[in-house]
């Protein structure tokens, strides 16, 4: 059997993402495209070739080599300057939003003394394999591939590292395999030191997101994270207005405890983009906390993530563009 033979054996799988087959005496050498294929189906597709040649009744030596033009892979900070104004639970949400509009998002928990990522993606003590030296994400049930300190660290265990040990464990967590993700989202941790500052320097993102409360306290600390991600050059997406307006459950009468539009008008003076609120609703709490966000379900609260989604999207569409 020559080449051209061998060829028109194989199956449209194989055939479909052949970029070269090579038969010698004993061997043949294939190489196919793996563009968009993450481990398990490039795996996959190896067998399928291998089977392929080997039914054929070709050699029983098959080299198979997949190749893949390397994912431009977007970096988005989300980023506050204090903790508990929601950054974590919008990171969740946000990536859900994003996964369920048909991108392949990935999250890193870079909220390293603190990490929540686990549980808010309903992964908590699953623990991360490595191939390669590479850290594999852990999947969740939502479609968004997630990587934590917490899925290090034993669960309940406090993590008591220094300074540069948990920067080398958080590059770990950046420069694992990513496979087809294409916009990794960083949920930060809280406030404005020099753990964030290396941190910005080291793993530059390609733009952050800002997340603030309506309060005045809460802006002024979210203008300080603002300049620290101005003074290493890393572009302010926008900024999001958490727990904006409650809406009673019980009544149905809308209140602002945190007072209203304060992040819309505070973006207005920094003229920088205004991405939108996200109410202060039990529900998010709830789901959120639960495991179960409610970007992945139905309704107003998942609304108010899918508008944000479209808005990032947008954004890193023109930057791809
Ligand atoms: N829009 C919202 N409505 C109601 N509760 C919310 C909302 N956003 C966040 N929360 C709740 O507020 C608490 C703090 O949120 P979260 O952990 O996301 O904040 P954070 O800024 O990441 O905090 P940390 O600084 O600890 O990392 C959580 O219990 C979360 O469920």
């Amino acid at each position: 059997m020559n080449e051209t033979e061998l060829k028109a054996t194989l199956p449209p799988v194989v055939a479909d993402r052949l970029q070269s087959l090579r038969l010698s005496d004993d061997s043949v050498t294939l190489v196919l495209d793996a563009g968009g294929l993450d481990r398990a189906e490039g795996a996959a597709l190896e067998t399928a070739a291998r089977d392929a040649i080997i039914g054929a009744g070709g050699p029983h030596d098959v080299r198979v080599a997949l190749v893949a033009n390397k994912v431009k892979r977007r970096i988005i900070a989300v980023a506050s300057g204090k903790g508990g104004v929601g950054k974590s639970t919008l990171t969740t949400n946000l990536a859900v939003a994003l996964a369920r509009q048909g991108h392949k998002v990935g999250v890193v928990d870079a909220d390293i003394y603190g990490p929540s990522q686990p549980r808010l993606l309903a992964n908590e003590g699953a623990r991360p394999e490595a191939a390669d030296k590479k850290l594999l994400p852990v999947p969740s049930p939502y479609g968004v591939p997630v990587l934590s300190m917490g899925h290090l660290a034993k669960p309940g265990q406090a993590i008591a590292w220094r300074g540069p040990m948990a920067g080398n464990a958080l590059g770990q967590l950046i420069e694992a395999d990513w496979g087809t993700v294409d916009t990794l989202l960083i949920d930060m941790p809280p406030g404005t030191g020099d753990i964030q500052l290396t941190m910005m320097q080291k793993y530059r993102p390609d733009g952050v997101v800002i997340v603030s409360t309506p309060q005045d306290l809460a802006l002024i600390d979210a203008k300080r994270a603002i300049d620290l991600f101005g003074q290493v050059d890393v572009p302010v997406i926008g900024l999001v207005e958490n727990m904006a307006g409650y809406l009673c459950p019980h009544c149905g009468k809308g209140s602002d405890p945190f007072g209203h539009g304060g992040a819309e008008q505070a973006a207005h003076d920094m003229g920088l983009p205004f991405l939108g609120r996200v109410p202060l609703a039990l529900e998010i709490r709830e789901k959120s906390d639960a495991g179960t966000p409610p970007a992945a379900g139905d309704g107003p609260q998942a609304e108010s993530f899918a508008a944000l989604a479209r808005q990032l999207a947008a954004w890193l569409a023109q930057r791809n563009g």
